[in-house]
């Protein structure tokens, strides 16, 4: 029987889901519930009778991905495309505004715009027409400010809140697209500094057309941001490589970028976890598998550096993701 809690997850998740999944494959009622997405592997083991992975709500506050076959060790499980993007700051004249992808350096100068300090360039014609209503939105607006305590804070959410608003105010997206997700349950001094962003966020948006209903919905949708983002590390790219790599460096930025997903914001954390998302070269998210899985096993990923110690992995998952991690990793001191 599911908590009130959970048939309201279950009823917002079908409810957004409804439109974009594949099919529901059929299951005993055992099952509390599941959704199941349509991913590129299935097809590419020429089985596309049953996607080979299930969200299924594992109690009444929280869901997991988990394996519908047998994957071997390399496998691609699937891919997902990102809802919400945002390149680095030190590296957003090189890198699409869209997709995330390193520019070769002639795309440079035919898609550069330089408006309010900002800088937006695109690797295609096709991100281009597709972010269009949303950089007319971003590209009046004055960020340096709003830029600045992102880069003194080392801050990467508030930049993605920033263009989800963007989306929103521009009609890219729906206010309420990532209500599906989590949203972190943080410490009180993370809510006043995320009180802060917004405000600033609010005051750069001043004359935009958000009005206070979409503002509130793009308010909550913060927190949700903050813990459902991930920080895009491409593994092949351009010659311009070491270029991009030194300049990344210089500026203490390695990744080219942000993103926010659905699919992949459905994995919970392992500190030994049996997949990890990559990104070759660009913000499409690739699920692989990191040793054998066995049909029903929950798809885990790392939320941070593995080789890190089980204090400062323990600190991180309760500042950062609001939860104390127990896997088997941890319960075993590692
Ligand atoms: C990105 S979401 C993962 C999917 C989430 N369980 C859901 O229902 O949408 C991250 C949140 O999931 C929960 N979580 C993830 N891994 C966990 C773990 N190993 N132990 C306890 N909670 C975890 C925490 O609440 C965390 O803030």
């Amino acid at each position: 029987m599911l908590s009130p809690c959970g048939r309201e997850i279950l009823r917002r998740a079908l409810s957004v889901l409804c439109s974009r999944t594949v099919q529901f494959p059929r299951r005993p009622p055992s099952v509390a519930a599941y959704i199941s997405f349509f991913s590129s592997a299935s097809e590419a083991a020429g089985d596309s009778s049953r996607p080979p992975i299930e969200v299924l709500i594992i109690n009444s506050a929280s869901r997991g991905v988990f394996a519908s076959r047998r994957f071997v060790s390399g496998d691609l499980i699937y891919t997902a495309k990102p809802l919400v993007t945002h390149p680095s700051l030190a590296l957003s004249d090189r890198v699409c505004y869209c997709c995330l992808r390193k520019l070769k350096s002639d795309a440079l100068s035919s898609s550069l715009t330089i408006e309010s300090s900002s800088i937006y360039c695109f690797c295609s014609e096709a991100c281009r027409d597709v972010s269009k209503g949303c950089l007319n939105v971003e590209s009046k607006a004055d960020w340096s400010l709003y830029h600045d305590r992102c880069r003194i804070k080392s801050l990467k959410y508030p930049l993605m809140v920033k263009r989800f608003a963007c989306m929103v105010i521009s009609g890219a997206a729906s206010a309420n697209s990532l209500d599906i997700l989590q949203p972190a349950c943080l410490p009180p001094e993370a809510f006043s500094e995320m009180e802060e962003e917004f405000d600033l966020l609010k005051s750069t948006l001043l004359n935009s057309q958000l009005d206070e209903k979409r503002l509130a919905l793009v308010h909550r949708c913060a927190c949700t941001i903050r813990i459902n983002a991930f920080r895009i590390e491409l593994v092949a790219g351009l010659h311009e490589d070491l270029f991009v790599a030194a300049m990344a460096s210089l500026a203490n930025e390695d990744a080219v970028g942000n993103a926010v997903y659905m699919l992949p914001s459905f994995h919970n954390h392992d500190c030994d976890p049996n997949t990890h998302i990559l990104w070759i070269d660009s913000a499409v998210a690739r699920l692989k598998a990191l040793r054998d899985i066995e049909e029903g096993e929950e798809l885990r990923i790392c939320y941070l550096d593995a080789s890190m110690g089980r204090d400062a992995r323990q600190n991180l998952l309760a500042q950062g993701f609001g939860f104390e991690c127990r896997c088997l990793r941890c319960l075993s001191g590692d």
